[in-house]
């Protein structure tokens, strides 16, 4: 039986490891449990397993994917494929080079190859579309799987890039699968993260080994990632993620929210900010705690609005951050990522890259500097944001946060005198195979905030923090029906304006401090967005 290329269904792929069955399975029962489930698509990859051994397998697990009118891919072993007139073979790049396989397989066979880099797409564009017909991408997340990791985990970041190279490279016949670490708390993740920036493509399937071949119950196993596959939202906060633009109106009403839901707000974040932080916390009728014992992170995401502020500016142990992260992704509640110093030197670089792979953050909010460095457009230091004549180049950070907040499905914010808003998190939406319909980062709304300078702002410590404590209240404090762009927005435009008042009312930056306290507590019990100084305007 000859599976026609383009009838290949990608969505679920499993692939086989019977090293690591369960007491009671064998290689044919998970299998077949898995195709029994909506498994799309199966490679048997047996690294230790002697040829005689791995034919007579091989043929079992082809007669249980006929049944099920699957095909059967074979990993490596091309004598073996062709030995059983498989569907297709995998490879990888220290395998049989793919001109080769072609050959050997004919041009009806499913050709899969593993692939991490722009150079390895670069190659099989050449080749043309009679090659490669799929690509594995990965290693997405760490893995026990794969016995000798030759690559680093790559993240959703990472496999957007090779789907950016197929774009650029035009391999458009080309299909793709991720691989590495998937599981039930990240498949949605990375099915709605990972899709080109040109919004045209995005995974045509998920590739997985352990979480069905080492399950006790590969049924439900494979229904669950079934139900996750075929879902449509990837609902990550308990609020409303469309983005409407924000009104007056729309903006008291969250304030209304977080006063009466009194939300708890997690720091974890550098010591400097630590009590300003929490006085800020308060002053907007919320509940601020600064706890970084991991033990207890979980049970403080579970209390009633609870919302995590994450400030790597002072570095917690990178574990406790990502069992905050874990925690608080795990019951749905909002994370809001401050990446302080984010490309300044290589620790934090990589420490906020990691982070940002670990998780799904509803606001990721950063200064000009971060937000540029982010959306990886900061490539010339030397030019910067402020052009010789001084002022900001404010198209440019914009086109800046809307590539932040569309990478990472957030709502992006940049700070600075003027401050920019945008929200790339398409409502939840995800699909498998295409992406957002060609809807690109400088499609997404965004909106800009400003007040005039406020140059005593940058005299005080925690300023910049503090704006993301206030964000993590104002998210954290929301209903489900709440919106989650009027809330960041709502945020920053009490933030400016409070910023504003307070700076014509001190004498230096002691009393700054004090007037800033004082005029959030202020406007934010006063509830009247209508009276704030700061303007908003669509960009
Ligand atoms: C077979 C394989 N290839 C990978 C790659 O990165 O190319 S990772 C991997 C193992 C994936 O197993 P699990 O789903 O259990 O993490
Ligand atoms: C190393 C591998 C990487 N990817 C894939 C697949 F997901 F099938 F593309 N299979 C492998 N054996
Ligand atoms: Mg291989």
């Amino acid at each position: 039986m000859v599976f026609a290329k383009e009838d290949v269904d990608y969505s679920l792929y499993l692939v086989t490891d019977s090293t690591m069955l369960p007491p009671g399975t064998t290689l044919c029962s998970q299998v077949e449990a898995g195709l029994k489930n909506g498994v799309t698509l199966v490679q048997i990859r047996e690294k230790d397993t002697e040829t005689k051994n791995f034919i007579e397998e091989a043929l079992e697990v082809q007669k249980i994917c006929k049944k099920y009118n699957v095909p059967l891919i074979i990993n490596d072993r091309i004598d073996v494929a062709m030995a059983i007139d498989a569907d297709g073979v995998h490879v990888g790049q220290e395998d049989m080079p793919i001109p080769m396989v072609r050959k050997l397989l004919g041009s009806s066979k499913i050709l899969g190859w593993s692939v991490g880099k722009r150079s390895e797409v670069e190659t099989l564009a050449k080749w043309g579309p009679d090659m490669v017909d799929y690509v594995g991408v990965g290693t997405l997340f760490p893995t026990l799987t794969k016995k000798n990791p030759k690559k680093t985990p790559m993240g959703t970041q990472g496999a957007i890039s090779v789907l950016n190279a197929l774009e650029e490279f035009k391999a458009t016949w080309c299909r793709t699968v991720g691989i590495g670490g998937i599981h039930p708390d990240n498949i949605q993740r990375v099915i709605c993260q990972c899709v080109s920036s040109n919004g045209k493509r995005s995974l045509d399937g998920i590739s997985l080994v352990s979480d069905i071949m080492a399950s006790t119950d590969a049924c439900a196993a494979t229904q669950k990632l079934k139900t996750l596959i075929n879902g449509t939202k990837y609902q990550f906060v308990e609020c409303k993620l469309d983005a409407t633009l924000p009104t007056a109106a729309s903006i008291q009403k969250v304030l209304f929210q977080v006063s009466s839901n009194r939300p708890l707000v997690q720091h974890i974040t550098n010591k400097v900010h630590q009590n300003f932080g929490a006085n800020v916390t308060l002053a907007l009728g919320s509940s601020p705690i600064m706890s970084e014992i991991e033990s207890e992170v979980s049970e403080l995401a579970r209390i009633p609005n609870a919302s995590l502020l994450l400030n790597t500016g002072t570095v917690a142990p990178i574990g406790m951050l990502k069992a905050a992260i874990n925690a608080y992704n795990e019951v749905n509640r909002p994370i809001t990522f401050d990446p302080v110093g984010y490309s300044a030197t290589e620790t934090r670089f990589h420490l906020n890259n990691t982070l940002l792979t670990y998780g799904q953050f509803a606001c990721i909010k950063g200064n000009y500097s971060e937000i540029l460095s982010l959306a990886e457009l900061n490539k010339d230091k030397m030019k910067g944001v402020d052009s010789s004549s001084g002022d900001t180049d404010i198209n440019l950070v914009a086109r800046a946060t809307q590539i932040v907040a569309f990478k990472y499905r957030t709502v992006a914010v940049c700070t600075g005198e003027i401050d920019c808003i945008a929200d790339g998190t398409f409502g939840g939406e995800y699909k498998l195979s295409s992406g957002t319909a060609g809807v690109t980062a400088e499609d997404i709304p965004c909106v800009l905030i400003e007040d005039g300078p406020i140059p005593i702002m940058g005299d005080i410590t925690a300023s910049g923090c503090s704006l993301g404590s206030t964000i993590a209240c104002f998210i954290g404090g929301l209903d489900p029906t709440g919106n989650l762009f009027d809330a960041v927005v709502g945020a920053v435009l009490l933030y400016k304006s409070a910023g504003k008042l307070a700076s014509t009312h001190c004498q230096g930056s002691g009393s700054f401090h004090f007037q800033l306290i004082d005029a959030l507590y202020q406007l934010f019990h006063e509830n009247k967005p209508e009276k704030w100084s700061a303007s908003l305007k669509k960009f």
